[in-house]
């Protein structure tokens, strides 16, 4: 048992850092800061913290390292356990169960057995880093089996659990082979959390069901109202949390004379049309960029929509693309693109803009602010961060949403156009309302969605969760001091 070491340790599939090979080989780390970095920095910083995760590529050996004063911990993987754990039993089986099976998920025994092995790596890794009485987080659908792994090994510690995806139904979730082994090893934790009360009501149905514990009955609310497992003499909260983004560096960024200008280059570079229409994705079939696409389509088809007036902006961030699923559809949307260009586009005038590549931060919000509309489609989505740092960017009231109802964002941002994904007519219908809003109205949803997001701030997210896991009842951990001060954002 370690006698030092981290009171505050999160535990992710990979490091908020990747190590980066150039081209003439030589490697260094280079930062990927998301959201749960920036939210969870200032915390980790001022408590000794620690990050357990992979360095984002197979066969490397690094020891511990410490950067700015918050101590990375590498685990390794082969490349044997990156095909899989990671691209195998992460994400072509739990991956598409856990999002509605909108792809067949793969049940292999070899892949569970290296999902066993790996996760015992990283729990070993955890308990060695982890201080006596120490906080840890364990992040998400990769790691579900640390929590009880950990728990044999270092009893004295605070578990917490956040999973990032949906979690299914029982009807769904009963195809798992693994199905009880994968809630036992959640019930390891103290609290698990999930974006939705849905989620938290189906894992305690699955609790009672599959590992036979007693659970609370009530309804479970968001933030509050935690609905409890008894494993034991332990009680195991279960809640739901909503995830969210830094909206007000959004915000402020999106305020930013030279991200305006750019923007406003961007319509030019266009041929200034009348409505730009934007779709940010990784590239993944949960995400239903084939869905808009289609819509598009037909109402170009249609003549609801002139080619002339309305360009569509698609950037696709490369994802998982040795997954089989994964290089499927990207032949499919590949082939969708280049028929509605082939039916719609003359020369120096394409209706559909496709970048297959990530695009830099501060170019992602001049898309965000030249977007007239933005369009978020996803046949099931845990949350939707894109949604979300939409709004955050549109600090001059403009531009609309359309957005599924099946992403967890939608909760939230009841006054986007929503739309069904499974319902063409639906999604077209939402657009063609987004393309003709008028200013005053949009004004006004855009407002009420601004309020909801820059209130409810990723940094908020982490203190609910870990002042729920604490037992504080405050928004602040009494044992894990942050620097860092919160209140709601106002508005404009
Ligand atoms: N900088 C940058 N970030 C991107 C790009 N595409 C997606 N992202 C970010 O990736 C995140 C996607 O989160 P989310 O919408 O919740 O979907 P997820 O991919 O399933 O986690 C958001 O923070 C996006 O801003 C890109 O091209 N450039
Ligand atoms: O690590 P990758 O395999 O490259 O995938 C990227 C991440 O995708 C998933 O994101 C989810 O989390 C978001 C934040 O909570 C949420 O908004 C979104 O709906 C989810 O899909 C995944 O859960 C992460 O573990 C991956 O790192």
């Amino acid at each position: 048992m370690a006698a030092a070491g981290s009171d505050f340790v999160v535990v992710a599939n990979r490091l908020p850092v990747d190590l980066d090979t150039a081209p003439d080989g030589t490697q260094r780390w280079k930062k990927s800061p998301g959201g749960l970095v920036t939210a969870l920095e200032p915390i980790l910083r001022s408590n000794h913290g620690a990050w357990v995760g992979w360095p984002g590529i197979p066969d490397v050996d690094v020891d511990p390292f410490d950067e700015d004063g918050l101590e990375l911990v590498p685990v390794g993987l082969s490349a044997r356990e990156v095909a899989d754990y990671y691209e195998g039993f992460s994400n072509a089986t739990l991956w598409p169960l856990y999002h509605d099976v909108i792809v067949r998920p793969v049940y292999d025994r070899t892949w569970w057995e290296a999902y066993v092995e790996v996760n015992r790596r990283f729990a070993e890794a955890t308990s060695k880093t982890a201080a006596q009485n120490a906080t840890v987080w364990v992040q998400d659908y990769q790691l579900q089996l640390v929590p009880k792994m950990l728990r044999m090994l270092r009893p004295d510690l605070t578990i917490g659990f956040f999973l990032h995806i949906p979690f299914p139904p029982v009807e769904l979730f009963m195809q798992m082979p693994w199905r009880t082994e994968i809630v036992e090893g959640l019930l390891g934790a103290d609290l698990i959390g999930f974006h939705l009360p849905g989620g938290a009501q189906n894992f305690l149905y699955l609790a009672r069901r599959l590992a036979g514990q007693p659970t609370s009955r009530g309804s479970v609310g968001v933030r509050t109202k935690l609905g409890v497992v008894q494993v034991g003499f332990r009680d195991v909260r279960v809640g739901a949390f909503p995830i969210s983004i830094d909206s007000g560096d959004l915000d402020e960024k999106s305020r930013r004379k030279n991200v305006r200008d750019r923007a406003q280059q961007m319509r030019g570079e266009l041929g200034n049309p009348k409505t730009i229409m934007l779709g940010v994705d990784r590239l993944d079939y949960t995400k239903g960029i084939d869905v808009r696409l289609n819509a598009f389509l037909e109402l170009l088809t249609e003549g609801r929509v002139d080619p002339e007036d309305v360009v569509m902006i698609q950037i696709a961030t490369p994802s998982r693309e040795r997954v089989e699923s994964y290089k499927h559809m990207r032949g499919e949307i590949e082939s969708m693109v280049g028929r509605i260009n082939g039916e719609f586009s003359r020369v120096g005038h394409s209706v559909v803009h496709y970048m297959h590549r990530g695009v830099p931060r501060d170019e992602l919000t001049a898309y965000y602010l030249a977007a007239d509309v933005m369009l978020v489609t996803p046949l099931r989505d845990g949350m939707n961060l894109v949604a979300k740092e939409y709004v955050a960017s549109r600090s001059d009231l403009g531009g609309s949403l359309v957005l599924s109802e099946f992403t967890g964002a939608a909760a939230e941002l009841r006054q986007a156009y929503q739309c069904n994904p499974h319902d063409l007519n639906s999604v077209k219908d939402a657009m063609v309302s987004a393309i003709e809003q008028d200013r005053e109205t949009g004004r006004r949803y855009m407002r009420a969605m601004r309020r909801q997001v820059l209130a409810h701030d990723v940094d908020r997210w982490a203190r609910s969760f870990l002042s729920a896991l604490n037992r504080t009842g405050d928004d602040v951990p009494s044992h894990l001091v942050s620097n860092r001060e919160i209140g709601d954002a106002e508005e404009e």
